[in-house]
């Protein structure tokens, strides 16, 4: 079910959280949902939920509006709020039967949905425990379930692995992973290792509105801009090596780097490229080329450039 987020803004006060945000998601997409403390990220998960109404603009999950038909958006999402708040005396299976009615499982198909939900989340073994009882991954799990239960089309997931420890959040992204080859996703996070390892595609926002928006790799393409080398000549002289690859016409900046002495970082003038340069220069002196690869700019460079000032790209 496709999700298409047109032109909404949300004030709190005088406060602008979204400024005119507007972006699609296909059905079957993954998407990541990036950005520093207080950019947006929750405001625009519960509008798509309809747990608040936007100022301006509409929301449109499947060619339904939020804000003409709530409650047929609303059987289609499942939503896995922030810091997901759960009633912790009630055992697994009584909360997910709770849920499921709640939701408008028809009482026929309870059992099998909670079963399937248990099978599906992984919380076979711990099903019989009160929620208070379980670890947080577990209840991460039964947040999910929680969301599942009513077999959406749709998922909002709000920071769904904060506060796990490491084997947990692995788990729970391959899951996560797993749900999402039969529906939409919609995730966020300020984790960018998460959204690289879990989503096809990732959206950045900043101050309530979009600053990039493409798969990762697109976005560390697009941000690459110039050039960068990274050189190893195998040669005592650092000055002269400095001064040679310096005197390249395709180079604008060289660098040492620290802690290695036979080891540069070359940059180059945009739209050029020096490692042809590079190359024939140290075989034409005779030094020894012991490394010439180009430096690439992660997700965290591209994420920190965009939040920092107020540039923007997009890569599709
Ligand atoms: N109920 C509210 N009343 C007033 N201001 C709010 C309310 N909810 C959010 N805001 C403000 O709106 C802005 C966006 O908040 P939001 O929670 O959407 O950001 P976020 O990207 O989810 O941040 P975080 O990563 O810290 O959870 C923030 O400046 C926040 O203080």
């Amino acid at each position: 079910m496709d999700i298409c987020v047109n032109n909404i803004t949300k004030m709190y006060g005088s406060q602008k959280a979204l400024d005119d945000l507007s972006f699609k998601v296909k059905t079957g997409e993954i998407l990541g949902f990036l950005g520093p403390n207080g950019a947006g990220k929750t405001t625009t998960m519960k509008a798509i939920t309809c747990y608040i109404t936007p100022n301006k603009g509409d929301i449109l999950l499947g060619g339904e509006s939020v804000n003409k038909s709530p409650d047929k958006v609303k059987s289609n999402i499942g939503y896995l709020p922030e810091n997901n708040p759960l009633y912790l005396d009630m055992p697994i299976m009584d909360y997910l039967t709770f849920i499921g009615e709640l939701q408008g499982v028809s009482k026929a198909h309870i059992p099998s949905q909670v079963k399937k939900m248990v099978q599906i989340c992984g919380l076979d073994a711990e099903k019989h425990k009160k929620i208070g009882e379980l670890s947080k991954g577990y209840r991460q799990r039964v947040g999910l379930a929680q969301a599942l239960i009513h077999d959406p089309e749709v998922l909002i997931l709000d920071e769904p692995t904060t506060g796990l420890d490491p084997n947990q959040i692995i788990e729970i992204r391959a899951l996560i992973k797993e749900i999402g080859k039969e529906k939409t996703v919609i995730l966020s996070s300020h984790i960018l290792a998460e959204v690289e390892a879990t989503c096809d595609r990732v959206l950045i926002i900043n101050k309530g509105k979009i600053v990039a928006d493409g798969t990762p790799e697109s976005l560390r393409k697009k941000a690459q801009g110039k050039e960068i080398l990274r050189v190893g000549v195998n040669i005592k002289d650092r000055n002269k090596i400095y001064k040679a690859l310096s005197e390249i016409k395709e180079v604008e900046v060289v660098s040492f780097v620290e802690d290695n002495d036979e080891l540069y970082e070359v940059e180059s003038h945009i739209g050029k490229s020096s490692a042809e340069a590079i190359f024939k220069m140290c075989a034409n002196k005779g030094w020894y080329l012991t490394q010439l690869t180009p430096v690439e700019k992660n997700l965290e460079d591209v994420f920190r450039e965009l939040t920092q000032e107020n540039k923007s790209i997009s890569a599709n």
